[in-house]
């Protein structure tokens, strides 16, 4: 299938600085793509290039298939910028109303559609505030329904999750849920993984201008993690469980996990952390039919993903 998006060896300069270096991205259509990055990273340059808003110094930018041509993404995406700016004595509906006049939209379809769009953002109780007295989630809200206004198939959203609190994030991520439903294509950056990573259905992480690496969430933490660990609770000596475990490091066995690593939980009681060369489910469970034929008492023995955001600020650590 044919791309929402898709960037061939987009690079972009200023001066004599490349802000983005050859940059192959690619998003599906209807997914919820995470550009993250850390800050100076290159991720506002590459959403202003996919917006039209500035041009490419070499590369393509394909929306839908079509070549991006300077004047023409504007139809085609909705862009919402990192900084909201002041728009004094202006009212919610006639914020979305101004932004509807811009793009021709009839006067008789503009109040129906500025009333949809409140209440996609669930705005509807604030039409009549100012849009300065909002709070800094609700003008997010705001902004993404000026990015709606033209109902574009795609949305870039720059760092849309920042200065927000628990609550009003998680109205974030309902409404990208919903934006999907709509089959929009959304693309968001942020420098903090952990923001996007429940959100979207695919990363991509970018440093120094260059993609990392990209794919599925699952994937990109397969790749970046290369194994799996377990979490190991004995019921009462950690000393003899370590012992043992300790003699399985770096040994081949066919039938019991290839263990890398062993090491005690800095925070848990009586708790190991067991790294393995893969995740096999089956070996495993040998590995729990082992240890308690060695006589642990094991009370708790699960798999547990590594913390995204460690792997990933390993990853761009340049480790
Ligand atoms: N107008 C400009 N003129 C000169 N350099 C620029 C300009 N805009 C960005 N840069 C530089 O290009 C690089 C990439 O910047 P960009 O804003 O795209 O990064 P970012 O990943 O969005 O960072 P942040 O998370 O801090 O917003 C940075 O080194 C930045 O200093």
């Amino acid at each position: 299938m044919t791309p929402a998006i898709e960037t061939i060896s987009l690079s972009r300069r200023y001066g004599r600085m490349i802000a983005l270096d050859q940059l192959n991205l690619r998003v599906e259509r209807g997914s919820i793509y995470g550009f993250i990055g850390p800050n100076g990273a290159g991720k506002t340059t590459t959403l202003r290039l996919l917006a039209g808003l500035l041009e490419p110094s070499s590369g393509e930018i394909r929306l839908s298939g079509q070549r991006l041509v300077p004047g023409s993404g504007q139809r085609l995406v909705g862009y919402m910028p990192d900084f909201f700016g002041v728009y004094d004595d202006l009212r919610v509906w006639e914020y979305l109303d101004f932004f509807a006049r811009c793009y021709g939209i009839p006067s008789d379809r503009r109040s129906r559609t500025v009333d949809e769009l409140l209440s996609l953002v669930d705005l509807s109780s604030k039409r009549t505030a100012y849009v300065q007295t909002l709070s800094r989630g609700m003008q997010q809200r705001l902004c993404l329904a000026h990015a709606l206004v033209h109902n574009p198939p795609v949305l870039l959203l720059d760092e849309p999750a920042s200065g927000l609190d628990p609550r009003a994030r998680v109205e974030l991520r309902e409404l990208l849920r919903t934006l999907r439903e709509m089959d929009k294509t959304v693309v968001l950056s942020s420098h903090i993984l952990s923001e996007l990573a429940e959100i979207c259905t695919e990363i991509g992480i970018i440093e120094s201008g260059k993609m990392v690496i990209s794919g599925p969430v699952d994937e990109v933490r397969r790749q970046l993690q290369g194994g799996a660990q377990l979490r190991i609770r004995v019921l009462h000596s950690v000393e003899q469980a370590e012992i043992v475990l300790r003699g399985l490091v770096g040994t081949a066995s066919e039938t019991l996990p290839h263990l890398r690593n062993v090491r005690l939980a800095p925070t848990e009681e009586r708790t190991l952390i067991i790294e393995l060369d893969e995740a096999d489910e089956t070996l495993q469970t040998r590995l729990l039919h082992y240890l308690i034929g060695q006589g642990l008492a094991i009370s708790e023995f699960r798999a547990q993903a590594e913390n995204l955001e460690e792997l990933f600020l390993r990853l761009t650590a340049g480790e």
